[in-house]
């Protein structure tokens, strides 16, 4: 069953094509890897596919789009801001509910930052800063993420444990890595993209490290 499909996408800047057209079809249960070299055109992929699919996808942006001065529990509850009302977002600012903290505190927990609760998120390192932005995602809790380099600043036994989470927690995942063996270990469906277009589309199972580094 197709959790998504998107055809004839493009994207041009200062009139120059860098992206398409492309056409994708992602099933239900797929894990893509967008995978190619910097400047291939998977960032605006991502975002592509974000303006396409909407409010119906979790989205780690590259920048992540963190607020530096809330601390770390409101940027998390970020994510499900539009499933409250204007009174209820307005009172967490101020005084967030303890079954709110509880379930935030918890994710934090799974990924080792449960005392950065109330941390100003502009206090934190990049690894931090990453992982409260996949929080906010997960806190969405929607079948679809969309992310784009989500474990570039943490360290390796970190980035396994955050990729084996994002696959676990969510059905169906687009996600662009530059980590080959991270996307092989955790990424069901290889997408390889070279100047905008699709180059590579196979099962991960079907490749070994060496078939993606043709693409760089
Ligand atoms: N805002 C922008 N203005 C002008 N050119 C842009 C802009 N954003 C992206 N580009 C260009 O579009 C192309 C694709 O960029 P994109 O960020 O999608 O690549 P990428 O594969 O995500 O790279 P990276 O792995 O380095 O993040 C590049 O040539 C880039 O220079």
């Amino acid at each position: 069953m197709s959790a998504f499909e998107v055809s004839g996408l493009t994207a041009s800047f200062g009139g120059e094509r860098v992206l398409g057209p492309l056409s994708l079809s992602v099933d239900k249960g797929d894990k893509v890897a967008l995978v190619g070299r910097s400047g291939a055109g998977k960032s605006t992929l991502i975002r592509l596919l974000y303006q396409q699919v909407g409010q119906q996808a979790s989205l780690v942006p590259q920048d992540l789009g963190l607020v530096n001065a809330l601390p770390v529990f409101h940027n998390v509850f970020m994510g499900q801001l539009d499933r409250h009302s204007t009174w209820y977002n307005g009172w967490t600012l101020i005084r967030p509910f303890a079954a709110d903290q509880s379930v935030v505190s918890q994710l934090l927990g799974e990924l080792g930052m449960a005392e950065k609760l109330w941390t100003p998120t502009a206090a934190l390192s990049g690894g931090q800063r990453q992982r409260v932005a996949i929080a906010r995602a997960i806190y969405r809790q929607s079948d679809l993420l969309l992310a784009d380099e989500p474990v570039s600043a943490l360290d390796g036994p970190r980035a396994h444990q955050v990729m084996a989470l994002l696959r676990d927690r969510f059905a169906t995942s687009v996600v662009a890595m530059h980590d080959v063996e991270l996307a092989l270990a955790y990424c069901t469906r290889i997408i390889g993209i070279q100047n905008g277009m699709v180059a590579l589309d196979e099962p991960s199972e079907r490749l070994v490290a060496s078939d993606i580094m043709s693409l760089y």
